[in-house]
């Protein structure tokens, strides 16, 4: 299953700076690792923004569930999700 998920994060400046670049760097390996299983195959930055727009491929909401609140930033973020279906007009699904 396909899924738009939109992340927000907010930190508050009140979280030391060696506490964030932690949390960073261990989202960062996480998302890397979903990524190269195939789970999360597009992270995009939103322009201007302290945002992401990423495409999720999933077995089950249970499971994209599981992914998004187990990351590290999780606390700090707000986050949308949009369930994602064939575009009648996409040629990637075309049946020959
Ligand atoms: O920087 C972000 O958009 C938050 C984030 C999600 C995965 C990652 O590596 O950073």
């Amino acid at each position: 299953m396909l899924f738009k998920v939109e992340m927000t994060v907010n930190i508050p400046s009140s979280l030391p700076s060696a506490e964030v670049e932690a949390i960073k760097a261990k989202e960062k390996a996480y998302s890397q690792r979903l990524q190269r299983e195939g789970k999360w195959p597009h992270i995009w930055r939103v322009v201007g923004q302290y945002a992401n727009v990423s495409i999720f491929d999933v077995a089950d909401n249970q499971e994209l569930h599981d992914i998004l609140t187990a990351l590290p930033l999780y606390p700090w973020m707000e986050i949308s999700v949009q369930p994602l279906c064939m575009h009648p007009s996409s040629i990637h699904h075309e049946q020959k």
